[in-house]
């Protein structure tokens, strides 16, 4: 088995959601720090004594249908080689390029506190609990806001959970979404193994109840609500400090470890939010393998989606072993013709992500209700772009591989009906 070294929440350990709140009020402050508004806020927490201590596993079976297991792995976090910091460098100075993404993502903050006349620089230390709750409510609109620009369906999906779980998953999102762009967003090209450093000193203040600014306020806050562990979120960051450094992958392991730390940590960040059925026999660890595996798969298909545009970049997310199992080099890739050894290692590519989501499958049935639909149409609509890579004939170097609008609100009330389907019943974990 693989351990991801990863803790989890045991989401039936005698847990009560929203157990744990802003613990006897929250107190924000301003940073009196120059950095302009930036939100310091102290957001105490209870000690959350839901959580408990296991291991991810990737189920063994799956991952050998789908190649991944030849021998057995070392353990999955990823080596401190890569954040180390090229000569040279000025620390202040990376720290000041994460700071500028920091700026452009805090200016949306701002724009907002000032549309609702809250200007963060007057925030007195003394505010009241209302005050601060009334931040905290502004900040989670804030990261719905974002959510709904970036992944409009996925927004909708959210809609359906309980107003606590949805402002949650946007909060997650939302610091998913800025700690991809430091690798892909406009001003990636100046983020150093610093910045992220920086960037995960902030998460770690984010866990330790003293966000940096409002967006991570709201993740504060989740965190304090719902049994989410830091771990997936290092991980995530490992995975961008790997993107900085490494632009090839000899095998499927490396693949596997890369869309783990992007992708796969997105499924355990979200399932301690999003919650198991009530009814659902499977255990908590199964759940959270389906969930990894929801990650694995999305990442492959996004990567087998963006052949051409990686290469273009310079990047091959392919392992380099299997390429040359079917007679294919990066030379191929750059030159980017379809050919009969490209549709055939693409078939096989195609079909171990198809594995993957096949294994997911299993576990959205035993979310809770409220969060089947949007998790069932993410599944839908990533499989639908391997089909499209298919029906373009392979060609994932000059067509992108798209589903189109009509398809993609088709499948909004498939993904419902199958969101209606409760957990298979009592049947114990190992006889399914
Ligand atoms: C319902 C649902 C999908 C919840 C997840 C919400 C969430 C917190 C998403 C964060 C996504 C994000 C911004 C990740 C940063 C890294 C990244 C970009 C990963 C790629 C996502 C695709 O994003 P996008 O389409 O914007 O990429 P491009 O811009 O096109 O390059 C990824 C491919 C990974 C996304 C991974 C997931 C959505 C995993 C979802 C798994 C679960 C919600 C677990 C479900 C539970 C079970 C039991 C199956």
């Amino acid at each position: 088995m693989q351990a991801l070294g990863v803790r989890a929440a045991s989401s039936r350990g005698g847990l009560a959601w929203g157990d744990s709140v802003l613990g006897g009020g929250t107190e924000f402050r301003s940073s009196g720090d120059g950095n302009g508004a930036l939100l310091a806020g102290k957001l105490r927490k209870k000690v959350r004594n839901a959580t408990c201590v296991t291991s991810y596993s990737a189920p063994r079976a799956v991952l050998k249908e789908a190649g991944v297991l030849t021998r057995e792995r070392d353990s999955f976090r990823t080596q401190s080689s890569v954040t180390t910091e090229p000569p040279g460098r000025n620390f202040l100075s990376a720290e000041q390029k994460v700071f500028e993404v920091v700026q452009k993502q805090a200016a949306m903050v701002d724009e907002q506190q000032r549309r609702s006349g809250i200007l963060l620089q007057d925030v007195r230390p003394d505010l009241n609990a209302g005050t601060a709750a009334e931040l905290l409510d502004e900040a989670y609109v804030r990261c719905g806001e974002v959510c709904a620009e970036y992944a409009k369906t996925f927004y909708l999906g959210t809609k359906l959970m309980t107003p606590e779980r949805q402002r949650a998953i946007w909060a997650i999102y939302v610091w998913c979404r800025r700690t991809d762009e430091l690798v892909d967003g406009p001003n990636a090209s100046r983020i150093t193994p610093t910045a992220l450093d920086r960037w995960e000193d902030r998460l770690e203040d984010i866990f330790r109840g003293q966000p940096y600014d409002m967006l991570d306020a709201a993740l504060a806050d989740t965190v304090t609500k719902f049994p989410v562990d830091i771990q997936p979120f290092r991980d995530m960051i490992d995975g961008m400090r790997m993107d900085l450094v490494k632009s090839r992958y000899a095998n499927f392991d490396e693949l596997y470890l890369y869309c783990y730390n992007v992708a796969g940590t997105v499924g355990l960040m979200s399932v301690p939010v999003m919650g198991i059925a009530p009814e659902s026999k499977a255990t908590t660890e199964s759940i959270y393998s389906n969930a990894l595996a929801l990650g694995i798969a999305n990442q492959l298909t996004n990567i087998l989606r963006d052949v051409g545009e990686d290469a273009r970049r310079g990047r091959v997310y392919l392992p380099q072993d299997e390429l040359a199992r079917f007679g294919l080099s990066d030379a191929d890739i750059f030159v980017g013709k379809v050919t009969d050894k490209w549709r055939a290692f693409m078939k096989d590519q195609i079909k171990r992500a198809r594995v993957f989501f096949v294994e997911a499958e299993k576990g959205v049935r035993e979310l809770d209700k409220d969060s089947r639909w949007p998790v069932w149409s993410a599944l839908i609509l990533y499989q639908q772009i391997l089909d499209a890579i298919e029906a373009n004939d392979y060609d994932n170097f000059t067509k992108r591989a798209y589903v189109g609008k009509w398809k993609k609100l088709a499948s909004l009330p498939i993904a419902y009906g199958r969101a209606l389907v409760p957990p298979p019943d009592a049947l114990p974990r190992l006889a399914r």
